[in-house]
């Protein structure tokens, strides 16, 4: 390339980068595919998007967005554009055109051909080419065989012990929706060696769950050996998931009586452990202890919020799981994907909605579980589609909050602002569920923090009755941390007034102007802390929520407390060095966890990260009460009016 030309290249990227248009990384990496051989401005301009979308979740560059709107993808204005490929012009004018010109690069391995290790992989046909860094690739190829293979596994089932013990689990005196999709979704996750059980907030997914772990310890040959993991992302949804499995089966354990000892059965199997303690992660180093040359020790893993798992912790789940062992996915994929790259469980249940049953499946579900599957659902489609099932009667979320999550989940901007706005129509439950202060100033939500943090500061300024004891200091401890737990505020960004930075330094001067905080210096009592990385000397993982406390045994040293389920465990504070405080939080990491009352923020201007799946995710979080705070109200419709679109080529993959 013309070392004239090349120089403005790079001088843009610089520009670019100065002003915080692209990362530093993205212009390092196409540096880092410059040194490697020769590079055409093609290659170079190439390595910088795909570098570009790694950071903003992306698994791989598709090479027809980048002949028709590489700007839009990156986000940038037209013309900062224009100026940077003016550079290195001419461009390939099509997605095969850059498909032949990426091909002929040393730095790029096509897939299939003579492998040399290249960083680049590119793969897909003339029309759907796609450029990869090696490492996403891998991951994607691991999950796509894995996945394939899983779910045409399927087991012989003695169909008629399966009906008459899903008759016996469903059997429910209320009148069910038709068909039961939760009862259909056993017998297909008994027959299987993988599936996903997906569905909103409250539609019985694990509820589901406890009735398949149910059937599985009555239908196994030797159910006291069955080997049963529960598994999810974050500590706190683990704990949450193994809190409402074990409630769930004990109930069913009355319902089922002397038939099955599921209280004994149940009590074997352990509790439920992040996705990084189940692979054995090791501090300094991204290999798990587990993966294919030293398995799990599974028969049947249960992975709860898989929306939150990324596609490196998926390919390394897959690795390390057996082959003849049965995974089964539950999660909601409508929700915002990890912050890392994949939006893995989203491109799994791309037929989840539609269903696209055949006639085998609609078969063996009439006989498994008595249940007919409406002709709507049936259009043959793969092996995936026929273990994969919607949940589609929410339980508890039915009111207001549930009629917004629907409206903003459809994209309907009329219907969420029209549900927003009827709170006066609607009366008063609608007026207490759900509030939108259109026109917001940073102090509405500093006065809505004042409300709702004021309960657990208040517990914990009365401090424990005099003289507790270890048990009652804990029963304490537990209410303060559930006081905080019922309160909320969610920003969609990070930055400025309406980022978490800048409420979570207003909401702390607040509550120190009226004393309800002491800031004698950065730990405090009171100060909820995140955990920002996973520390194994600790044991505290990235997104982990406490709250700094006076230490009982030590006096005039704070500690931080956890809540895990019904326990709680605590670490010296001193001793926690990845953290930041945490009365406001970004939505991505309230993922897995519910407040009785959620604020959700938004900020003034739109972008990259505001679209649908924030909201949904925002509004979903509340259990009880919403509010939405819009500093500029349009910010709403145009977040809703978009989705997050998270390139990727696992479908063709799997399907392939
Ligand atoms: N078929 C059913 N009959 C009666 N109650 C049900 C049924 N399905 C679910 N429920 C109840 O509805 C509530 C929500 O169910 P569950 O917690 O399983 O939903 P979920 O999809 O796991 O929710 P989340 O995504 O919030 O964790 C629970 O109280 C559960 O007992």
């Amino acid at each position: 390339m013309d070392p004239d030309k090349i120089d403005i290249f790079w001088f843009e990227v610089e520009r670019l980068t100065e002003a915080g248009e692209l990362r530093r990384l993205s212009g390092a990496f196409a540096r880092f595919v410059a040194s490697l051989g020769p590079a055409s401005g093609p290659l170079l301009l190439a390595s910088l998007v795909l570098s570009e979308l790694e950071g903003r979740g992306h698994s791989c560059l598709l090479l027809a967005d980048l002949a028709q709107d590489a700007a839009g993808l990156l986000g940038l204005p037209a013309e900062e554009w224009t100026e940077l490929a003016a550079a290195i012009k001419p461009l390939p004018k099509n997605a095969k055109g850059w498909m032949a010109q990426l091909s002929g690069c040393e730095q790029v391995w096509t897939a299939g051909e003579f492998d040399y290790g290249q960083p680049l992989v590119l793969d897909g046909d003339a029309d759907n080419g796609r450029l990869y860094l090696r490492r996403y690739w891998r991951d994607e190829t691991t999950v796509a065989s894995s996945v394939r293979a899983r779910a045409a596994a399927h087991q012989a089932v003695d169909v008629p012990t399966v009906r008459a013990w899903l008759d016996t689990l469903f059997a429910t005196q209320r009148a069910a929706e038709k068909p039961d999709w939760q009862k259909l979704a056993c017998a297909i996750a008994l027959r299987g060696r993988m599936a996903i059980i997906t569905g909103g907030p409250g539609t019985g997914k694990t509820y589901t769950v406890a009735r398949l772990l149910a059937l599985l310890f009555a239908t196994a040959p030797d159910a006291a050996r069955q080997r049963i993991a529960l598994a999810a992302p974050t500590g706190k949804a683990a704990a949450r998931l193994k809190q409402s499995i074990d409630k769930a089966l004990g109930e069913l354990a009355d319902k089922v009586g002397d038939r099955l000892p599921l209280r004994e059965l149940t009590a074997r199997m352990g509790a439920a452990r992040t996705l990084h303690s189940l692979l054995g992660a090791r501090p300094d180093s991204r290999a798990f202890a587990h993966h294919r040359g030293n398995p799990l020790d599974v028969d049947v893993l249960i992975v709860d919020e898989a929306s939150m798992v990324h596609l490196e912790m998926m390919a390394s789940l897959l690795d390390a799981l057996p082959p003849d062992a049965t995974l089964i996915l539950l999660g909601d994929k409508d929700q915002l994907a990890s912050v890392e790259a994949g939006a893995v469980l989203g491109d799994l249940c791309a037929d989840a909605q539609a269903g696209n049953y055949n006639e085998d499946t609609v078969a063996f579900v009439r006989e498994a579980s008595g249940e007919a599957i409406p002709p709507d659902y049936v259009h043959a489609g793969g092996a995936l589609a026929q273990q994969t099932v919607m949940l589609r009667h929410s339980r508890r979320f039915g009111g207001p909050i549930g009629q917004l999550a629907l409206a903003v989940n459809a994209g309907d901007v009329e219907a969420a602002t029209a549900v927003l706005r009827a709170r006066g129509a609607l009366g008063v439950e609608v007026a207490h569920a759900l509030r939108w202060i259109e026109h917001a100033q940073q102090q509405h939500a500093i006065g809505l923090a004042l409300e709702g943090y004021r309960p657990y500061l208040q517990l914990l300024k009365e401090g424990p009755t005099q003289g507790a004891d270890g048990a009652a200091h804990e029963d304490w401890v537990r209410a303060v941390l559930q006081r905080f737990e019922a309160f909320r505020i969610l920003c969609a960004v990070r930055e400025g007034e309406w980022g978490v930075e800048g409420l979570n330094t207003a909401i702390e001067q607040r509550l120190d102007g009226v004393g309800l905080i002491r800031r004698s210096s950065d730990w405090y009592t009171g100060r909820p802390v995140m955990v920002t990385r996973n520390d194994y000397a600790t044991n505290v993982f990235n997104g982990d929520i406490g709250l700094t406390l006076p230490d009982p045994a030590r006096p005039g040293s704070l500690r931080v407390w956890f809540l895990e389920g019904d326990k709680v465990r605590s670490v010296l504070a001193t001793r926690l060095r990845h953290v930041e405080t945490a009365y406001a939080m970004t939505v991505h990491k309230s993922q897995g966890s519910e407040f009785a009352h959620t604020v959700l923020a938004l900020p003034k201007e739109g972008g990259a990260v505001l679209a649908r799946e924030l909201v949904y995710t925002g509004i979903t979080r509340a259990s009880r009460e919403f509010t939405l705070l819009t500093p500029v109200p349009a910010v709403l419709g145009e977040t809703i009016g978009k989705r997050t679109h998270r390139a990727s080529g696992l479908r063709g993959m799997i399907e392939r």
